[in-house]
């Protein structure tokens, strides 16, 4: 059983594939939060923007199959060229993404990519893998396609992850969880200061803004 919160078609918004249209799938639940504001304050990753409670959003629900999921995707996914993506997101998507969901998606025609918070291990047949390391929650994966950390985190400050193999390396500014665009969050405006600064004094990185934010899509 695979539990979805919500699935919409939209632009990547963030790193390497930013602008490249897919078709989201949020996964319900995330092992470094709850979910619920009461328990933010507590949790190790506590300033996540993004509600994956249950499965009642857009397009949202419970998948007995792989086959079932991935047909319900594909239906999203419009009736034109160009390569069909999926990004697998959530929540914390490698919680319930396996192999075998990957095959289904590969055998609809989908590219698959994944947005994780690094602590769970991957399957084999990931497309395109996106690691952001959260506090002190330990990483296992240790090479990906692109490494997008949140800045500043004081306990994840970059320098703790040039080890990892990855082909790119992102800072994203920290957005206030509930801000629904930067031009109102100027605790938004702050941070994209300060990771600009630290791209500029270490070339390795490169500055990555949450696009749809700015031209106001989900
Ligand atoms: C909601 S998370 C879900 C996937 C996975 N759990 C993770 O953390 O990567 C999707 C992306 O949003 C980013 N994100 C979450 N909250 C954010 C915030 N307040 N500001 C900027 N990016 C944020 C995460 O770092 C991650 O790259
Ligand atoms: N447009 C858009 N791009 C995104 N890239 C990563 C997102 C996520 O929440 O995983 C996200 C999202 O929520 N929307
Ligand atoms: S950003 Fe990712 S790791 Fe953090 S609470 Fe949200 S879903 Fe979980
Ligand atoms: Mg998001």
């Amino acid at each position: 059983m695979y539990r979805v919160k919500e699935a919409f078609y939209t632009l990547q918004g963030e790193g390497a594939q930013a602008g490249r249209a897919a078709v989201f799938c949020r996964f319900s639940k995330c092992n470094l939060w709850t979910g619920r504001e009461k328990d933010r304050a507590t949790a190790v990753c506590d300033f996540c923007d993004t509600d994956f409670l249950g499965t009642d959003g857009q397009n949202g629900g419970a998948f007995e199959t792989a086959e079932a999921l991935s047909a319900h995707i594909r239906r999203l996914w419009p009736d034109a060229p160009g390569a069909p993506y999926v990004v697998c997101t959530g929540g914390e998507p490698l919680l319930q993404l396996d192999e075998k969901l990957i095959d289904a998606f590969h055998q609809q025609g989908f590219e698959v990519g994944v947005e994780t918070n690094g602590t769970l291990p991957a399957p084999a047949g990931i497309d395109w893998l996106c690691v952001s390391p959260k506090a002190n929650a330990p990483v296992v994966i240790e090479a990906c396609d692109e490494l997008k950390l949140v800045y500043p985190q004081p306990k994840a400050m970059p320098e703790r992850f040039t080890h990892i193999n990855a082909r790119h390396f992102f800072l994203s500014p920290m957005a206030s969880p509930s801000a629904p665009d930067n031009d109102t969050d100027p605790v938004k405006q702050s941070n994209t200061r300060k990771a600009t600064d630290y791209c500029l004094a270490h070339p390795r990185w490169r500055l990555t803004l949450q696009m749809h934010k700015i031209i106001g899509i989900d």
